[in-house]
């Protein structure tokens, strides 16, 4: 049994994580942090996980992380950048789930996370963990950065358009919208129910971190600068992301072949048949990103749908099949389930 740490684990994407490694046939969890809940019991604070995880939360120190084979860590932005070398170094594997890691060009990660960063020496090793186009990396990768939520619908969504070479790069639209549950835990007054119940609205329009996040990632799968306009917008739900992606086709082909083909190895990728309109609660507690294309014979839009859970394929979930392919697990154990409904 592999040793398993998480830093950050009552949170929303930590306590995630302790649910789907709950029945992991070949991990035990043995160190879970909570600095505000240090000495709480995790099944009074999560009745839900009675009979599954018999452990306290700790504060978190180094040392203890470095007894564990991989370490997830479930916190904000700047706080795995200071532990991460020392981890490393003492062969500890580590998955962070927020973005310290993800964005190569340093002066670009600062700019939109506004810290310096403590660990720079790090961020060129990375793997950008998206198994669907790093799956060998990461399985030979120390340190995974998992990727964001809208980054994995949009990613997936447009990818087989982008390696193509098929559609205009200088045009592309994604629309995308997230559950309440992607702003996290802590308190805002903005994600209070009786804020934002029953409305519907657009956010970061001049600018949202995750945009450099896709922009690296389409300009290494098209080799050139992609110009993108990424809109995000705040659901009155709590789970699930929805992208609309518009693109330009500068050529005539079966799309939805394309898009089969492209995926048809991929197991937590589901291309629907023609025509399809995918609903972000059919991938409600799965790791599957569903996705359909249309593309109207008379014009050359082509419009891409991708519906993922931002929990699970958008964070936790994610994180598990880079764990699995880390420690030379199947990828899909623990994160082959169906999702919840309604
Ligand atoms: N929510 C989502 O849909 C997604 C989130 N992410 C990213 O995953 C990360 C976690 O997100 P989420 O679970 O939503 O966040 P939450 O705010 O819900 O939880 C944060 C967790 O981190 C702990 N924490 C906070 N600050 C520190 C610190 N300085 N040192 C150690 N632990 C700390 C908190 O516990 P305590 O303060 O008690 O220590 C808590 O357990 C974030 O970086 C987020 O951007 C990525 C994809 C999707
Ligand atoms: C609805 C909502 O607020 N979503 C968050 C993004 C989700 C997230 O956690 O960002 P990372 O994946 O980069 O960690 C936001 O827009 O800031």
């Amino acid at each position: 049994m592999k040793k398993i740490g998480i830093v950050g684990a009552t949170g929303y994407t930590g306590v995630e994580l302790l649910r789907i490694l709950a029945t992991h046939p070949d991990v035990e969890i043995t160190y879970v942090t909570s600095r505000s809940n240090a000495g709480t019991r995790v099944d009074s604070m999560f009745p839900n996980l009675r009979g599954f995880i018999d452990l306290e939360f700790s504060d978190p120190t180094t040392d203890a992380l470095a007894q564990c084979d991989l370490v997830f860590f479930a916190t904000p932005n700047g706080v795995a950048m200071k532990h991460t070398a020392e981890l490393v170094k003492a062969g500890v594997k580590v998955i962070d789930l927020a973005a310290d890691f993800r964005i190569k060009d340093l002066d670009v990660w600062s700019k939109w996370y506004g810290m310096t960063h403590a660990c720079p020496e790090l961020v060129e090793q990375a793997v950008y963990g998206l198994p669907e186009i790093n799956r060998e990396r990461v399985k030979s990768a120390n340190l995974v950065a998992n990727p964001g939520c809208y980054p994995t619908s949009v990613i997936l969504g447009l990818m087989p358009l982008l390696e193509s070479g098929l559609i205009d790069l200088d045009n592309i639209i994604a629309d995308t919208k997230s559950g309440v549950s992607g702003a996290g835990k802590q308190a805002n007054v903005a994600t209070l129910f009786s804020e934002m119940g029953e409305s519907f609205k657009a956010y970061g329009v001049g600018g949202h971190r995750h945009l450099p996040e896709i922009a690296q990632i389409f300009s290494l799968i098209a080799d050139t600068k992609v110009d993108l306009t990424f809109v995000p917008h705040l659901l009155p739900i709590i789970r699930g992301i929805h992208a609309t992606i518009y693109a330009n086709a500068n050529n005539d082909i079966d799309f939805q072949a394309l898009y089969e083909d492209r995926y048809k190895n991929e197991f937590f990728v589901d291309v629907l048949p023609a025509g399809s309109h995918p609903e972000t609660r059919s991938v409600k507690a799965s790791n599957m990103c569903q996705i359909a294309v249309h593309k109207n014979p008379e014009s050359s839009r082509i419009v891409v749908l991708s519906v993922i859970d931002n929990l699970v394929k958008g964070a936790a979930g994610q994180a598990v099949q880079n764990m699995n392919l880390m420690l030379g697990f199947e990828e899909n154990i623990a994160i082959n389930k169906p999702a919840l409904l309604p």
